[in-house]
């Protein structure tokens, strides 16, 4: 009933599926209680003593008949889909995903040490935890008794994105979650809406647009003046210098430039617009507080416009939102919003940013059909190609802004971690910067030089294995019942009989699915014992890279399947391109820990953690993609042999 009723209303509407719910779980019971009686009398059963005078009790004790009750009917309708689903899995001869046993009911203490984690542990470490305290890649969390499962394990992972595709989809729950900040859009869609947007996505991605680097050329210019700038040691800089420390160049935070820098790229790319992000007024060390993701942008000055800043920051909320959703769950958001949708303001701020674009769009296609110009794919904007397939504009706007999403802060975080590595491994940085120059020289690359630099992409590669830029993400099983390969070999030694280990794992139908690419690319048993340590080289070495070749879905940064990124070679060519000019320049890059705002260096506890954990210098978070919490402080120094900008 519950799907149906779904099906028919607006995905985005979670009142309605609350309060569908809630009636299912506490009104129905109540009603089917108060009509026993009335059923009884009028077909003149006689009940046993207990049971009449349960019905005729006093009004005092109505309230906890009424409460036992409704526990009793939801025991008794989790008991039934548990027998159903137990006579499922026989029938397809398989067992059931393990489930968390927590001490509370409800498992509400996982839940609490799950929050309690997103606030101070290590990214996707409490997944680790349980994964090793269950012995075993996909698990069910349970919580509030709702199954919800989680896999780091490789074959799973590789099912739900490819081998086993048509079983599941973004599902119900997603769709609620999303729905306001993505609408319409490729990420938020299934079925024929979805299939419609990749088809008419895919020949954007040609290989003349993925290779031509002229627009990477203007902002990746713009962004290196900036940084010149900003390096150029001078004690006229007081906003960031601090009294008795020795004037060097200014610390800056890497990632909020790269956000504007992949911003302004993917905006002229995607509507023919230049942003100029770059231009908005950055944060400035030492005084920059923690915004929704990175560091605050500096609060526009009231008189001056708003050159898009409050786009980009009504862009970031709303990630931290809809992620702050996911880990709440399906049902505890939905009764902490139902008086506010926390997305709204922000979902109206971006509004007012795109709806004129997309007007704008619209009429030219109108004036031009009317003059009957026909320009090629090659010379239109992203915009402009969607507007040539429809006239609806708030599919037209969906689309672009999952687009936007889709490539800003996943190339952003790309650039900004292969920095982070820069910084803390400066003889990496040295062997791209000589690869660089002895491919490359001094000019801007062009696309054959980029396809020869055999180190750098080694490097990207590695980067994001370590910090997928899409660090975990989520489907459901659609309604009916699947059936997992076996599992990856990471706890084959642990399974409690041979029996057992060759019975595969039950996934039940219209059930959401986490899974955790970050965890998959850094486990041991797939990557060796080093899957810890970041070393390019284990993408050169043909004896090393022998592994990945033979099962290549244990690297999806890109994700796999029918559902694959569709900007992975352009966003490669990208921060190459950006890599490139910049190490053309510079040949030193420092962390600045001390511009990291308040908050933002990792917590001690963590140095007794596993993993990268132990030496991380940065707090990595996830709100749909990754990012560096407060920000990347840095400073770059100048090459002596650089050329001038
Ligand atoms: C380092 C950069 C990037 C990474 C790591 C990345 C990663 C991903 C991942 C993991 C997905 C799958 C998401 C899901 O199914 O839930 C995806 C999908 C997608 N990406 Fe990327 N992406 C990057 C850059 C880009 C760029 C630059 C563009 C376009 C300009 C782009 C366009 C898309 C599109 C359109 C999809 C949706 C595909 C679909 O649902 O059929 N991506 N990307």
């Amino acid at each position: 009933m519950q799907l149906t009723m779904m099906s028919m209303t607006n995905p985005g509407n979670y009142r309605l599926r609350l309060l569908l719910d809630l009636f299912q779980v506490l009104v129905l019971p109540v009603i089917v209680l108060s009509s026993f009686p009335h059923i009884i009398n009028n077909i003149n059963i006689p009940l046993p003593l207990p049971l009449s005078s349960f019905f005729s009790s006093s009004p005092s004790l109505s309230l906890p008949i009424h409460i036992l009750f409704i526990f009793l009917w939801n025991t008794a309708l989790r008991l039934l889909n548990s027998l159903s689903q137990s006579f499922d899995r026989h029938n397809l001869g398989a067992k059931p995903i393990p489930c968390v046993k927590g001490k509370w009911p409800g498992n509400i203490d996982v839940l609490l040490r799950m929050m309690q984690s997103f606030k101070r542990g290590y990214i996707l470490d409490v997944y680790l935890q349980l994964f090793e305290e269950y012995r075993c890649t996909t698990l069910n969390l349970n919580i509030l008794w709702r199954d919800h499962i989680i896999t780091m394990d490789q074959e799973h992972t590789k099912f739900v994105l490819a081998t086993g595709f048509q079983h599941f989809w973004r599902g119900r729950y997603q769709k609620e979650r999303m729905e306001r900040f993505l609408g319409r859009g490729i990420f938020n869609r299934d079925d024929e809406v979805w299939s419609m947007h990749r088809a008419n996505t895919r020949p954007f991605f040609a290989r003349e647009r993925i290779s031509d680097f002229h627009s990477f050329e203007t902002f990746t210019s713009r962004t290196l003046d900036i940084i010149s700038n900003l390096s150029t040691p001078s004690p006229l800089v007081g906003s960031y210098h601090q009294p008795h420390q020795p004037i060097t160049s200014a610390p800056f935070d890497a990632q909020d430039l790269f956000s504007r820098f992949a911003l302004d790229t993917s905006s002229s790319l995607l509507f023919g617009q230049n942003l100029d992000t770059l231009s908005s007024p950055l944060p400035i060390a030492f005084k920059s507080r923690m915004g929704p993701k990175g560091s605050e942008p500096l609060t526009q000055d009231p008189d001056s416009p708003d050159l898009w800043g409050s786009f980009a920051h009504a862009f970031e909320a709303a990630q931290q939102v809809t992620t702050h959703r996911a880990r709440l769950g399906s049902l505890v958001w939905p009764i902490l919003e139902f008086f506010k949708d926390r997305n709204k303001g922000n979902v109206e701020v971006i509004h007012r940013w795109l709806d004129p674009l997309v007007e704008q769009a619209i009429g030219n296609k109108k004036r031009m059909m009317e003059s009957g110009v026909v320009s090629p794919i090659g010379e239109k904007t992203f915009l402009e190609h969607l507007a040539d397939s429809t006239d609806d504009p708030v599919m037209i706007r969906d689309q672009l802004l999952s687009l936007l999403l889709a490539s800003r802060d996943t190339t952003a975080c790309l650039l900004t971690f292969v920095t982070y590595f820069m910084a803390i491994y400066p003889d990496i940085a040295q062997k791209m910067r000589t690869e660089v120059l002895e491919q490359c020289g001094r000019n801007p690359s062009t696309y054959e030089q980029i396809k020869n630099l055999r180190y750098m992409k080694a490097v990207l590669n590695e980067t994001l294995r370590l910090y997928p830029p899409v660090p975990l993400n989520v489907r459901e099983s659609r309604s009916s019942s699947s059936v997992f390969p076996r599992s990856d070999p990471t706890f084959a030694s642990t399974s409690s009989s041979s029996s057992d280990m060759d019975m595969p794992l039950y996934m039940p139908g219209s059930t959401p699915i986490m899974f955790l690419p970050l965890l998959t690319q850094r486990n041991k048993s797939l990557w060796g014992p080093d899957a810890d340590v970041f070393d390019p080289e284990r993408w050169i070495d043909p004896r090393r890279t022998a592994r990945f070749v033979a099962n290549p879905t244990m690297f999806t940064p890109f994700s796999a399947g029918p559902r694959i990124c569709l900007g992975q070679n352009y966003a490669y060519n990208e921060a190459s391109y950006f890599l490139v000019r910049l190490l053309q320049e510079y040949d030193t890059f420092t962390l600045a820990p001390e511009a990291q705002p308040l908050g933002s260096l990792p917590p001690s506890e963590w140095k007794s953690g596993k993993g990268r954990q132990v030496e991380e210098r940065i707090w990595p978070g996830a709100a749909l993609t990754l990012f560096v919490k407060g920000g990347l402080w840095v400073r770059f120094g100048k090459a002596s042999n650089s050329i001038p900008t």
